[in-house]
This record gives structure tokens, sequence and C-alpha cells, in this order.
């Protein structure tokens, strides 16, 4: 097995907010992604998906846990030993428009990362900004426009050119498609897969939307309060989710086909405050299969027949059980 670009164990951010007080924005994450694998993060708003992004790439320092790159344990590497590391993990946000400075043009936006961390000549750094907006589909016609003269999409692969430019190892897309027209999104994904096919680089694509997600995901991790309650390759938890979580998450957002057979699970009640979580399984407020001990009981970590791994005290007991019940 190749060795994972990214290993993070046990990753805890907590916010303080005033007196005693913190929003534990993570809690206990570990994940893995190898070379030119794609692991997709869904979660509700408020889950964490954006902290953990942040604090992957040092953007935000972690309150516990660690952070492995590239075999480099960087958890605690002051900014100064960071800053040569930013060649090699990159990050797109949601909004191309408050990324990218309104003053540059094109051109030097793209040449930006390359002049801060490759020694190329000036003609080199041409030829390779050149060669970036090819690759990203943008014609080279644009290089010299400002960013008001593009639309969201082809902002968009501006910001995928700039953080390509350095063939970075690992890229972090932080809901790189929700603030694009619907029409503009297939492209980008597209983009991205074959991004991904070219430069083998790890991805962490960061999305609330599933459907988004399944398209460009080798496996998925599945965020419920800063926790992850569920992992897996993306086949098997999409056709067989294993935590009741997941399973409401999936029947939400899968279509009224009244051939596929699924127990519909709709979530009640309020996602409690990241400031006081409640004890025993996170999600037991809100779980329709709850029963008493997992008010008090977190449950450990086990890995289901299908293949992933899930947090669930309900699953041992035969893991069906969680279909049985239906809620209307
Ligand atoms: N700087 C901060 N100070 C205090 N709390 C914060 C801070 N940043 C994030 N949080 C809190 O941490 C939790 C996780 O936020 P985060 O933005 O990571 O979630 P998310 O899943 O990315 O949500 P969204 O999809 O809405 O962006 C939320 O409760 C948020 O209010």
């Amino acid at each position: 097995m190749t060795n994972p670009v990214l290993k993070v164990r046990g990753l805890c951010k907590h916010f303080p907010v005033g007196g005693k007080q913190f929003v534990n924005a993570v809690n206990h994450v570990d994940l893995n992604i190898s070379p030119g694998e794609t692991l997709g993060m869904v979660g509700e708003s408020g889950s964490g998906k954006s902290t953990i992004g942040r604090v992957i790439l040092r953007l935000s320092e972690p309150t516990e846990g660690s952070i492995e790159f590239n075999g480099q344990d960087i958890t605690h590497l002051p900014k100064s030993k960071v800053r040569p590391l930013r060649r090699d993990m990159q990050m797109v946000f949601q909004d191309p428009w408050s990324a990218l400075n309104p003053r540059m043009r094109i051109r030097d936006l793209i040449a930006e990362p390359i002049k801060l961390h490759m020694p190329l000549s000036r003609s080199e750094r041409h030829d390779r900004t050149e060669d970036l907006a090819r690759r990203v589909n943008l014609s080279t016609s644009f290089l010299n426009r400002t960013p008001a003269n593009l639309s969201g999409g082809q902002l968009q692969r501006v910001c995928i050119a700039r953080a390509i430019a350095t063939d970075p190892k690992l890229i972090v897309l932080d809901e790189p498609t929700s603030s694009l027209d619907l029409s503009v999104r297939a492209g980008i994904l597209e983009l991205l897969a074959e991004i991904r096919e070219e430069t083998k680089a790890a991805m962490l694509f960061i999305s609330h939307d599933l459907g988004t997600v399944r398209m460009i995901s080798d496996r998925i991790a599945v965020l419920y309060l800063g926790e992850v309650v569920e992992q897996g390759q993306a086949e098997a938890l999409f056709e067989t989710p294993a935590h009741p979580y997941t399973q409401a998450l999936l029947s939400a957002h899968l279509p009224a086909d009244p051939r596929i057979k699924v127990t519909r699970h709709v979530l009640g009640g309020e996602v409690p405050s990241p400031i006081a979580l409640p004890p025993g399984c996170k999600f037991h407020t809100r779980c329709p299969v709850a029963i008493d001990r997992c008010s008090s009981v977190v449950p450990g970590t086990l890995t289901v027949p299908t293949g992933q791994e899930a947090r669930c005290l309900r699953i041992p007991d035969g893991g069906n059980i969680i279909q049985r019940k239906e809620i209307a």
C-alpha cells in the first residue's frame, strides 16, 4: 500500500468563546488520504468541515491530535517552516470572487504561486502560466483581463489553476462548486477529476451536497457535530449506509423512486450546540433507533461487513435493526 499523503489522528479543534466555554468544532477525527485519492467530506452546516480543512493546512491551529503530511509531522511545525510547505498543499475556496484580488490580471494571479514557490525564469513562468490556463480549459485570451470580466465558473478555473500551479501533493477543496450555477458545476467536477488523474494529487473535497460528493469521491467521511460517524468507499457508503445519520442524510437526498426500497429516516429535533455536546453518542438526541445506552456510552469505531467504519452502538445488534424501524 502507498503511504498516505495525509494522515490525521485524533484531531480536535475547540474555539474558546468566553468564560470556560468552547465551541467543540472538531472532535477526535481520524483521516487518511492517499496519492490520487479523493476523500469527500459531507455533513450539515456547522458540522466542522471547513474547520477540518483549515486545520489540516495549518491555517488554523489544532487543539489536539496530529497531522502528518507526506510522512512529516506538521502538527506543531512553526509558521516559518509551514510556509515552504504551501507549495505542496493548496486550497480552493467556495467563493472565487473573494479569493482573487480584483485588481490583478488573470495572468498575474495564476503566476503568483509560481513566483512565490518555484525558481523559474520570467519566460519559463510565462510559459507555465499559459500552460496552466490551457490545462484548466481557460482561453489564454482571458489572461490579460481582470476578474470582473470573467464568469464565476471561469474564475473558479483560475483558482484551480493557481492551486495546481506548483504541483501540490494535497488540494483541499471547500465547497468549490456551491457558489456556481448548476450548469457549470459538472464542468468543474470533470476538470478536477482530470487533474487528479494527471497529477495524482490527493484531494479533500468538502461539500454539504451528497450528489456532488458522490460524483467525485473515492471514499467519503460523514461528519456530525465535528465527529466522523461513518467513513468508507463511496459506493458502499451510498449503497449500504451503516450509520443512522448517514441513512437519514441519504434518504433525504434520494429521489422519490418507488423502485428503490429504502427506509426513510426523517431527522427530528435540532442539531445540539457544539458548546454543550450531548453525552454518549452525539447523535442520540435525533437518532430514530437510539436506545437508553446511547445517551451514556460513547460508541467506538467498528468495521461493518461492507467495509465502512462507523460509530454506532446499534450496529453490533445486527446492522439490519437500523433498517427495520420505519420513521414517517
Ligand atoms: N473562529 C471561530 N470561533 C468560534 N467558533 C467557530 C469559529 N469557526 C468556526 N466556528 C464554529 O465551529 C463549528 C464548525 O464550523 P465550520 O465552519 O467548520 O462548519 P462547516 O461544516 O464547514 O459549516 P458550513 O457548511 O456552514 O461552512 C460551528 O459551530 C461554527 O460556528
